[in-house]
């Protein structure tokens, strides 16, 4: 197993809310704490996508905005935020949006981008922390595709998904969930 593979496992926790919750939670902070993880996980998401030779990454709100900007350097391209609907504030040009399917949590929000960020010679690569349903995934290659652009992949830290779904929207990860399976 790779060394950023070793440590992002190291350096993940699940948190047990009590007796009172039906789940554990997810904690990821620790990644974003440890100065080795943060200078390899750019390179390590671009290396698997970099053939694909994407002009654009696109990631979702919230921690996309920490993945994305990290995947896009790495590959010397730009970002272009997946943005959720309902923020607490307003976006001042059209956006593209679309409705994704339930995802994980049974949410159905509307992801757009601004409509001026992407054309039809971006080829875009979708990057995030986690993806489970793929429904977040779904609804962002249908925006970059009503824009004209062509989705190459997404490219995620973890794929928590079925074969099916990997197949479908060309999913790649650097751990599968049984990699971070609680004790
Ligand atoms: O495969 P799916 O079922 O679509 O779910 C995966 C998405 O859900 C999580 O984000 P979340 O919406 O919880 O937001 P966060 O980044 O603010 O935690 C994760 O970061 C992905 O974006």
């Amino acid at each position: 197993m790779p060394d950023l593979a070793k440590r992002l496992i190291e350096t993940f926790r699940w948190i047990d809310l009590g007796p009172e919750s039906t789940h554990l939670v997810s904690d990821m902070s620790g990644w974003w704490r440890d100065p080795e993880i943060i200078a390899a996980l750019g390179p390590a998401l671009a290396g698997l996508f970099r053939p694909a030779r994407p002009t654009v990454v696109v990631s979702p709100e919230v921690t996309g905005y920490l993945l994305g900007p990290l995947a896009a350097a790495a590959l010397g391209v730009g970002f272009a935020a997946g943005h959720k609907e309902g923020a607490d504030r307003q976006i001042a040009e059209p956006v593209t949006w679309a409705r994704t399917a339930p995802d994980y949590r049974g949410r159905t929000p509307g992801l757009g981008i601004r409509s001026r960020l992407l054309g039809p010679t971006d080829r875009v690569l979708v990057v995030d922390d986690w993806v489970t349903t793929g429904a977040q995934v779904r609804a962002l290659y249908e925006v970059i595709q009503t824009l004209g652009a062509t989705p190459v992949g997404c490219a995620a830290v973890v794929a928590d998904c079925d074969r099916e779904v990997t197949a479908e929207l060309g999913i790649r990860s650097l751990l599968t969930s049984d990699d971070l399976a609680p004790d």
